[in-house]
């Protein structure tokens, strides 16, 4: 950063402070007087984390300014990670734009950027712990060296995803919503991370920035800066387009597994960058990809294209309708994934529902047998009431069922003989029986009119009916009978 960027970058952080109508949230030199941060002042006084709400899990890899690790929340168990920085050794005014950093971070909220939750100031050691959303996928640079140790190149599509989730995590960053671009300035596949399902998640914002200017942290910064413009070889300000280069080229090294611009020395990188030369990606990937990273490889700013001249590109276009086509196919086979999992656990209640109506099925059967056997022992007349539930239930229609039943709990009920014969003798006469004695009483207009005398009547034949086909279904075969209607019938009384 030269001495014009760097107060532009001071006065910038000055505004952001003024247009924010905060204080800082964060006092790194003193007492942490702000305890609420805007956000918990505006909607709910939520306090900042502390050490105590978390554990740490594991090192998962130290930077250049500090160290990364596993944690888990201990009130939910969620798992995030979190950057240790010792702040000791910095001066104010480092310390101040570390804090607006953070800051603004916390602004930066979109599916293609690594989440800042929360920052942790711990004075006894000075040290800031920065909460962020753990990505379990790794990063780029880890995939790129494992590729090339391999010998394996990466797929073309999952090259043109990179790229659109890329350029769509710039976008947010560029279109800032309060007309003020956040710019990145450190884009490199170590800080490209992803999650479990390899989306995309941009990390490591602004705060490389901070740290790498002329702090005791820039001292031990040891990288090669393979990724950096020609405008910031020819010590012009970094600007969005910048981080457009920086963006190309890391999809090269994708696909070439090693920069566009490689050299022994310094000078000879910058040459090389300036010049612009490089060689086309590996033949195997298209000419439609080698063109769209050849553009973001543009030595000169105006016409390298920015995010939304990337947008605007039709290969670029057509990819990523192909992308979210994917993206909701997958969506879909996940969701009928589950509806065939809520489908099979269905069949098998089914299937147990079944089982259950063919053992109690065959407890009335049994039952049936019985009576049957009874029925030839005895002669033709049976007692109902030995007949039990198995009679009562396979007679739904049964006028005397409900008897039956209560038969069987009042001792006083006479017990009545019942022919299994529908056209013994017994049977009709019973029934001729009860026919004219209803006939006779409901016929006096004095007591009830003639129509619902009739319709009684009819009901009562209706039933009597019924009763009788059922005794008679029953005994042609005592075990023949649809089980069907049966079953669902058991079902409903389940
Ligand atoms: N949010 C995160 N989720 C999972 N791993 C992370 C996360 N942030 C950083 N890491 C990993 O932690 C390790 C240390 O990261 P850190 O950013 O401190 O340093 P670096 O990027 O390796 O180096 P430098 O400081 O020079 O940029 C790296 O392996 C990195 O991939």
């Amino acid at each position: 950063m030269n001495g014009t960027e760097d107060s532009e970058y001071k006065s910038n952080i000055k505004k952001v402070k003024m247009t924010q109508d905060f204080k800082f949230d964060v006092d790194l030199s003193g007492e942490d007087h702000n305890r609420y941060s805007r956000h918990s002042v505006k909607h709910q006084k939520m306090p900042y984390s502390t050490l105590d709400d978390f554990e740490p899990l594991s090192t998962i890899g130290s930077g250049s300014y500090g160290t990364c690790k596993k944690i888990r929340r201990k009130k939910d168990g969620k798992i995030y990670a979190w950057k240790e920085m010792d702040y000791g050794s910095m001066t104010e005014s480092e310390k101040q734009m570390l804090v607006s950093e953070v800051n603004l971070l916390r602004e930066l909220k979109h599916k293609h950027i690594v989440r800042y939750y929360d920052r942790i100031i711990d004075r006894s050691n000075t040290t800031i712990y920065i909460i962020m959303e753990f990505c379990d996928g790794g990063d780029l640079a880890t995939l790129i060296s494992r590729c090339r140790k391999d010998g394996i190149y990466m797929e073309e599509q999952f090259v043109w995803k990179m790229l659109i989730q890329m350029t769509l995590a710039l976008q947010e960053c560029h279109r800032r919503k309060n007309g003020k671009a956040v710019l990145h300035r450190d884009l490199k596949p170590a800080n490209i991370f992803l999650d479990i399902d390899k989306n995309v998640k941009l990390g490591d914002f602004g705060l490389a920035r901070v740290l790498h200017h002329e702090t005791s942290f820039a001292k031990t910064y040891v990288g090669t800066p393979y990724y950096m413009s020609p405008e910031l070889v020819n010590n012009m300000s970094y600007n969005e387009k910048s981080d457009i280069w920086s963006m190309g080229c890391m999809l090269y090294e994708l696909c070439s597994l090693h920069p566009p611009f490689t050299a022994s020395n310094q000078s000879e990188l910058n040459k090389k960058i300036c010049m612009g030369e490089f060689n086309r990606i590996p033949i195997r990937y298209s000419s439609d990809l080698n063109e769209v990273i050849a553009k973001l490889l543009r030595v000169e700013v105006h016409r390298r294209p920015g995010i939304e001249g990337i947008l605007r590109d039709q290969r670029i276009q057509r990819q990523q309708q192909l992308l979210e086509r994917q993206l909701s196919s997958s969506r879909e086979s996940e969701s009928s994934k589950s509806s065939d999992d809520i489908g099979v656990r269905e069949k098998r209640v089914e299937a147990k529902e079944k089982e259950l109506e063919k053992i109690e099925l065959e407890e009335k059967l049994k039952k049936l047998d019985q009576l049957m056997k009874e029925y030839k022992r005895k002669g033709s007349c049976i007692d109902v009431n030995s007949a039990g539930d198995a009679v009562a239930d396979l007679s739904i229609d049964n006028p005397h069922s409900s008897c039956l039943s209560k038969g069987k709990k009042d001792p006083d009920t006479p017990k009545k003989k019942v022919s299994f014969d529908m056209y013994g003798k017994e049977n009709l006469r019973q029934r001729d029986q009860r026919v004219s004695e209803l006939l006779t009483k409901y016929s006096e207009p004095e007591t009830y009119d003639s129509l619902y005398t009739q319709e009684l009547v009819k009901r009562h034949e209706l039933k009597d009916r019924l009763f009788k086909a059922k005794l008679k279904a029953l005994e042609i075969r005592g075990l023949d009978y649809d089980v069907r209607p049966k079953s669902k019938n058991l079902l409903h009384f389940r």
